[in-house]
């Protein structure tokens, strides 16, 4: 049975799940179907169509078709096209946040906020149809020597479930502004945001077989896109784990993969920061979509004078927190996204507290019949914790911040250098000198002083080490959807 709420026949999911395949809805459950549950409650949501190999190549294969046609217009018409679809996310902003709602867990206001947010992602990429699209060398007389970007061709875009509007619209929008098609992939855990963000491409005049987004598990759906002979780019935000297996895949293609992957984000406060404005920000960096973004604060590090304050302040906020249905009014605070990161995240703090941690608040499932059903974990602070300690060196995607005091600016980089990761870091000191040092001697990919993100798309976000391969966002970010021909020319004077 299918929430009779998120299918109707006039809207983005129409009556029942379907993928969207060259244009045509596909909602054969022959090859099997993938349970969708509200995190919140456990309820089942729908069940929606797997896609076998033969539906990936065909789904492949009509993009290449497609991109031709696609590929010739011209930036200008390209953008008008990507205009309509950023328009259409605002008019759809309620109802693609109460699927994001009911599939990831997301706190309505915050899923509201992801559809509208996700609009920059076009704005930026509309941004490009005055690109210059070449450019001219010197060359001898009689001689013409330049190089002109071209689209790439059909791109595999491999999505995560945290942000599964937002991130879908980071990839397409660069993606199709350039010129490609592309083919999504989104996790098995939201695979109903990209189906209605497949159906609000087409109703905003896509051509069909330019989009298509295509449902199934990771190992077999993922691996059959990303490793297809005519797909030319593969760009993923996901696990470390999920991108080395897409760059294994890839390796007989020999084609651009772009990695966005996890992060153990240092927060490091010293004894000179805004001690208000740290706390406070270092506390709701850990808590944002639950824990469950790639920038959240992994560790906080602070110096050894304001440790004590730090860990009182931080209990209280923390204890002051009440989690809600996420589809409640003013909700803030929701479940994680399914029970298996629920498992994941307790795993992770009993083995802190077998290794000596102290839990100063959380720990565990909120307190409440409420609660006692669906993914839901507690604000948890952590004291007690070392550096060479799993939960300051692994990645948690939750809401557990471990808190470890220091002493020395050397220390303290050594450590936060320490781990496998390097995506995003915080620095909060009111020392201009030592600013600039931390930016040049922490090994990461963004670096944020006195303020806790969110990273901006006219930046460029690059995980360094385990975190990834290439980036996201920005000019850097737009050019990995193209390649480069040079082009040498002889003619008659
Ligand atoms: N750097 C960043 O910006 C972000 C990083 N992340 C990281 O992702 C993790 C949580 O997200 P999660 O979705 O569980 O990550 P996963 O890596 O499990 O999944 C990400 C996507 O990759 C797919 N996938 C997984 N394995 C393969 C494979 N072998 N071949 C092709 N596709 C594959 C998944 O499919 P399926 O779901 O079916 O397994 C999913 O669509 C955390 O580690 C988090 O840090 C998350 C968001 C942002
Ligand atoms: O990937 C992430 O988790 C973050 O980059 C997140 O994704 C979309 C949002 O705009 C970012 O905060």
């Amino acid at each position: 049975m299918t929430d009779t709420a998120l299918f109707t026949d006039e809207g983005l999911l129409g009556p029942v799940p379907a993928a969207l395949v060259a244009g045509v809805r596909e909602d054969d459950p022959s090859h099997g179907t993938l349970p969708v549950v509200n995190p919140a409650t456990g309820a089942h949501v729908a069940d929606v169509p797997l896609a076998p190999a033969e539906t990936v190549d065909r789904a492949v294969r009509a993009a290449a078709q497609a991109q031709k046609a696609w590929g010739a217009r011209t930036p200008l018409e390209r953008a008008a096209v990507l205009e309509e679809i950023s328009r259409l996310f605002a008019v759809h902003a309620e109802e693609l946040a109460r699927i994001v709602t009911t599939e990831q867990g997301k706190p309505y206001d915050n899923a509201v906020g992801e559809a509208h947010g996700a609009r920059t992602f076009f704005d930026f990429a509309i941004s490009q149809k005055y690109r210059p699209v070449g450019e001219k060398l010197v060359s001898d007389p009689g001689r013409s020597l330049e190089t002109v970007e071209v689209p790439i061709g059909v791109v595999a875009a491999v999505l995560p479930w945290n942000f599964p509007v937002a991130i879908f619209a980071r990839k397409v929008a660069p993606a199709l502004m350039a010129g490609n098609a592309v083919v999504v992939k989104p996790s098995e855990f939201t695979p109903l945001s990209a189906l209605a963000l497949a159906r609000l491409c087409q109703l905003a005049g896509l051509p069909d077989g330019v989009l298509s987004v295509v449902c199934g598990d990771g190992r077999v759906t993922g691996a059959a896109l990303v490793s297809h002979p005519a797909v030319g780019m593969v760009t993923m935000t996901g696990s470390t784990r999920g991108g080395r297996e897409i760059l294994a895949s890839t390796a007989q293609s020999i084609i651009p993969v772009s990695l966005e992957l996890g992060g153990k984000a240092p927060f490091i406060i010293f004894e000179d920061a805004d001690i208000d404005r740290a706390i406070e920000d270092a506390a709701d960096a850990r808590l944002w979509n639950s824990g469950q973004v790639c920038t959240c604060n992994e560790v906080t590090y602070v110096h050894a004078s304001i440790h004590d304050e730090f860990v009182r302040r931080v209990s209280e906020r923390y204890a002051a927190i009440t989690p809600s249905a996420p589809d409640a009014p003013g909700s803030t605070f929701g479940p994680l996204v399914a029970e298996r990161e629920r498992a994941r995240v307790q795993a992770m703090v009993d083995a802190a507290v077998e290794a000596g941690a102290t839990v100063e608040v959380g720990g565990g499932r909120p307190a409440g019949d409420e609660f006692a059903e669906g993914a839901w974990f507690a604000p948890t602070l952590l004291s007690g914790v070392t550096s060479d300690m799993a939960i300051a060196r692994t990645e948690v995607f939750g809401p557990v911040l471990p808190v470890i005091p220091f002493e020395t600016e050397a220390e303290v980089v050594a450590a936060a250098n320490s781990t496998a990761f390097g995506l995003s870091a915080y620095v909060y000191t009111r020392d201009l000198s030592r600013s600039m040092r931390m930016i040049a001697d922490l090994e990461f990919g963004e670096v944020y002083v006195n303020q806790a993100g969110p990273e901006s798309v006219r930046g460029y976000h690059s995980g360094w080490k385990d975190s990834g391969l290439g980036g996201d966002d920005g000019a850097h970010g737009y050019e990995k959807y193209l390649r480069r021909k040079t082009a040498y020319v002889t003619y008659e004077r």
